[in-house]
């Protein structure tokens, strides 16, 4: 497991390029045949890649920094297929996933694992500290109602849909949902927001080979950028904003820990006073 520590918004002027990316960038998530995870202290969230080969299942492992005998022991994971379709078992229940299914996984679970029905599987991952229990569920793309957001003028219509939430599945602190933009809408996240109360991950998906998204991060008054590819994580600390624009339509998945499970407790920053 990679470690990633909290960086404080003054040290973004002094990284180059290359430091940036390093921090809040997470390239190569996806190897097949293995289980890739990133620990960051932001909110002490794990990012991760599941990418079982078909008939070769993959479980989740603990690591030495989370100083325990399962991964779940004090987590919770939420599991999104962003490719291909598969199935998770949690301890002796398996529960079959499509493209854009997710999973809750809550404390205490045992054995975790990812199971490919196709070639090319990949399940996204992402965990926070848990300390409360509650019941593995799963939610399907098409059941989730979706929320429609944005303008064809300001080339941002699109879908959101909340899948563990104060409202939907219930969770101890992690709160996740999923971003689709229309075809000819671009922009996410807009106006851009930060939250302080909370740490996000945006894993982008769906995005064609040839095409990236430029994804705005850092303090509103001093924004950087990061070119991100398809199937690569932004860690967003809860200083920083959150916003980017494709030179293709996209989709996201959006994951958050931190305080509070509010997905309206946030600080919106007018397109005017970005810099
Ligand atoms: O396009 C959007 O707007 C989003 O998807 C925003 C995310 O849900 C988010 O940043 C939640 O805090
Ligand atoms: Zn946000």
């Amino acid at each position: 497991m990679e470690i990633r520590h909290a960086t404080h918004p003054s040290a973004l002027a002094a990284l180059d390029t290359d430091q940036l990316r390093e921090r809040f960038l997470v390239e190569d998530l996806f190897v097949a045949g293995e289980v890739k995870l990133v620990y960051s202290h932001e909110d002490r969230v794990v990012v991760g890649g599941a990418s079982p080969l078909p008939g070769t299942p993959l479980e989740l492992e603990p690591a030495d920094a989370l100083r325990a005998d399962t991964f779940l022991a004090r987590r919770e994971l939420a599991v999104v297929v962003v490719r291909g379709s598969g199935s998770v078992t949690v301890d002796d229940t398996e529960h079959k996933l499509d493209a854009r299914d997710c999973a809750y996984v809550g404390r205490g679970a045992t054995v975790v694992r990812f199971q490919a029905a196709e070639e090319g599987t990949r399940f996204y991952l992402f965990s926070t500290p848990s300390h409360a229990e509650f019941p593995t569920e799963v939610a399907r793309y098409e059941d989730v109602d979706a929320l429609h957001l944005g303008d064809q003028s300001t080339s941002n219509v699109r879908e959101i849909r909340k899948f563990v939430h104060a409202d939907g599945i219930r969770s101890s602190q992690l709160v996740l949902g999923m971003t689709t933009l229309a075809p000819g809408s671009v922009w996410n996240t807009m106006p851009p927001h930060t939250h302080d109360r909370r740490t996000e991950a945006y894993l982008y998906f769906d995005l064609p080979d040839e095409h990236r998204v430029v994804h705005l991060m850092g303090e509103p008054h001093a924004t950087r950028n990061l070119v991100v590819r398809n199937e690569e994580v932004v860690i967003s600390p809860s200083w920083s904003v959150h916003s980017g624009a494709g030179t293709h339509a996209y989709s996201f998945v959006w994951a958050m820990g931190g305080e509070n499970q509010a997905y309206d407790d946030v600080e919106p920053v007018a397109v005017t006073d970005l810099r």
